[in-house]
């Protein structure tokens, strides 16, 4: 019997779908420059929104581990971490920018399985990695050109389309065998047919789209706005309209604060970087480390 919690999700993956194959749409009669205008006001409103409550997150779920002043002290590792991953893009930029792209791959899968396994088991954390991989490589491997001109600019990694086509090969068929085995031992929740037909609607939403109107989609409706849902859950018990407005509330200065030393990266970094996605790309991950870490703590709760 299908419960009212797996009714809601079954009907947000429809409605994901939906805005999915709008948004393909638009891109077919759009051009470059609205779908990049457009994708960048989404990334810096539910993008960004979807990681400013982290704090708040750390606060609550930290109330005991840290005791009194818990507050500060939550505030001060969150921006030492900050520190440490923006010092690491400086010193060491291939092994922050592969750090990034793993942790990537991991949250993206997690935040996509991780209502969908049956019970819990340590290669879990294999399989989100591997799925989350395997979309970011199909980026990567369809809009090759303009990924490894990113990526040459922000690690100084030159990498051909041949090399994403085996990165992306290796990824899909060890993804491939944990999916069959997860099958096998009756582990998923989900149908295996819807799955695989969404991973084609990602696929085609890559090839039709722009690099970043592509990542925005998945980013923003199969990544951003499930999270904001989880968490609406997590602090207030319920997600609706009100407990949106009580989210915003508590996490738009927060919001402020990540578009104000967005606005200072950039004004630091442009004449290093000649694409302003790199410099967004060392912003993603300042704030995606702290944020997997929570999530991933508040997924498995
Ligand atoms: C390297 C690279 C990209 C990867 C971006 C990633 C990996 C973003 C991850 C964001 C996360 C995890 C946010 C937090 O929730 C792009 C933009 C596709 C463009 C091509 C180069």
């Amino acid at each position: 019997m299908i419960q009212q919690s797996d009714f809601n999700f079954v009907k947000l993956r429809n409605i994901l779908l939906l805005v999915t194959i709008f948004a393909l749409w638009f891109s077919v009669f759009s051009n470059e420059q609205i779908e990049g205008t457009i994708a960048y006001v989404l990334i810096f409103s539910f993008g960004i929104l979807h990681g400013s409550n982290d704090i708040l997150l750390i606060q609550v779920a930290s109330r005991e581990l840290f005791g009194n002043h818990h507050k500060i002290k939550v505030l001060a590792l969150y921006i030492m971490t900050i520190l440490t991953i923006l010092l690491l893009f400086s010193f060491l930029p291939k092994l922050a920018l592969l750090s990034f792209v793993l942790i990537s791959g991991f949250h993206f899968g997690e935040q996509h399985w991780g209502k969908n396994l049956i019970g819990k088991d340590h290669w879990d954390k294999l399989f989100f990695t591997l799925y989350g991989l395997f979309i970011l490589f199909m980026i990567f491997y369809i809009k090759s050109e303009q990924a490894s001109d990113i990526i040459n600019d922000v690690s100084g990694f030159s990498i051909k389309k041949e090399t994403f086509l085996i990165i992306l090969s290796i990824v899909g068929a060890l993804l491939a065998i944990q999916w069959i085995l997860y099958v096998y031992m009756k582990r998923l929740k989900a149908n295996v047919f819807e799955e695989l037909f969404f991973l084609v609607v990602f696929f085609v939403v890559f090839s039709t789209a722009t690099l970043l109107w592509g990542f925005s989609i998945y980013f923003i409706v199969w990544h951003s706005v499930p999270s904001l849902i989880d968490q609406m859950n997590f602090l207030y018990g319920r997600a609706n309209q009100k407990t949106f407005f009580k989210y915003l509330k508590s996490s738009w200065w927060y919001w402020l604060i990540s578009i104000i030393s967005l606005i200072g990266f950039y004004f630091l970094l442009r004449d290093d970087n000649e694409f302003f996605t790199s410099i967004l790309i060392y912003f993603l991950a300042a704030i995606t480390f702290p944020h997997v870490i929570v999530m991933s703590k508040l997924e498995s709760s």
